[in-house]
């Protein structure tokens, strides 16, 4: 087949008809029954279409270069970036990366991780992703959530736009890892993969999470909310398992919660408004966690702020 120049105009940029991001955009998505189902024709969607989403993912990220251009580390609240580039020079200084987080119950943390004065450009980006017309997959954790969609590269069906990957290997890399390290050190060796997903709550769409833990060693989950955007309800509730204590927490905007995976946690109803956030894991090879009584690890300050050479492998949970 002789390749087309005709070209045809999308938005304000010209898309040339035969190109991967136009032959994505014509796909037409499993229905959200067959996911449901777990049917073999959704897994197979996706695989066959990995590299051409991929392809038609870069395309789309090239053609939106003024949304990308935000989606940078400059979206890091700045207490917290400067004091993760001073322990990535000398890790001895990490004590003043640890104080910026605040333990709201036993091993449950939190901080400012986004400047809330930036995250609508981070949201732009990803209404932008919403609208591109290229499928992607929604999670599906413990339920299919709708407007969500996978963020890893392990996970088929992907946001695998280049911009938006160098960022959440960023996130994952520079900042997750170590400060998980310091905060849970037995995770240790148990935190060379990374997985994460988009998740969105919205009244009559998807609502609630019963009680669960996470199959990763770490959590960590970033309200990506901006200021002024309220939202009823959807609160997380984390179970301290000692005390049989519930914490009811509700996430300002651009905060993020940092928690062990096996750490109790619900998120209630929601009664109005949305609530889109972001959930990133780490675990080991093979999708390994610690297990049992939690050993302090031994490692020291030097070995936490590096990143493992451990070739990244395809487990996932969902
Ligand atoms: O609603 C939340 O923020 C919690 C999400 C969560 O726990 C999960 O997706 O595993
Ligand atoms: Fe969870």
């Amino acid at each position: 087949m002789s390749l087309s120049k005709t070209q045809i105009a999308t938005s304000d940029k010209v898309v040339a008809n035969n190109s991967a991001l136009q032959q994505a955009r014509a796909l037409a998505l499993p229905s959200r029954n067959e996911m449901l189902k777990r049917a073999p024709t959704v897994q197979r969607f996706w695989d066959s279409n990995r590299v051409l989403l991929e392809n038609a993912w870069q395309e789309w990220d090239e053609l939106n270069k003024q949304l990308a251009e935000w989606v940078t580390e400059s979206l890091i609240s700045e207490p917290l970036r400067n004091a993760v580039a001073l322990a990535w020079e000398d890790p001895a200084r990490e004590q003043a990366v640890a104080n910026l987080w605040e333990e709201v119950l036993p091993g449950v943390y939190q901080a400012q991780l986004f400047d809330v004065e930036k995250l609508h450009l981070l949201r732009a980006y990803l209404d932008g992703v919403a609208d591109a017309g290229i499928p992607l997959r929604p999670p599906y954790g413990i339920a299919l959530n709708r407007n969500g969609g996978m963020l890893d590269a392990r996970s088929e069906g992907y946001l695998a736009a280049p911009a938006f990957q160098e960022f959440y290997n960023l996130i994952m890399d520079k900042y997750m890892r170590p400060i998980s390290r310091m905060l849970f050190p037995e995770i240790m060796g148990f935190d060379t993969q990374t997985f994460g997903f988009s998740i969105q709550y919205q009244e009559g769409m998807d609502t609630s999470l019963r009680p669960h833990t996470d199959a990763s060693a770490a959590t960590m989950n970033v309200n990506l909310n901006l200021p002024g955007e309220a939202f009823k309800g959807s609160e997380v509730d984390f179970f301290n398992q000692e005390t049989g204590k519930v914490t009811r927490t509700v996430f300002a905007p651009g905060v993020a919660m940092l928690h062990r995976g096996s750490v109790p946690h619900a998120a209630q109803p929601i009664t109005g408004g949305s609530r889109t956030n972001m959930v990133l894991w780490l675990y080991g090879d093979r999708m390994q966690i610690p297990r049992g009584v939690s050993l302090t690890s031994m490692a020291d300050a030097k070995s936490r702020w590096t990143v493992p050479s451990n070739p990244k492998d395809s487990f996932a949970p969902f």
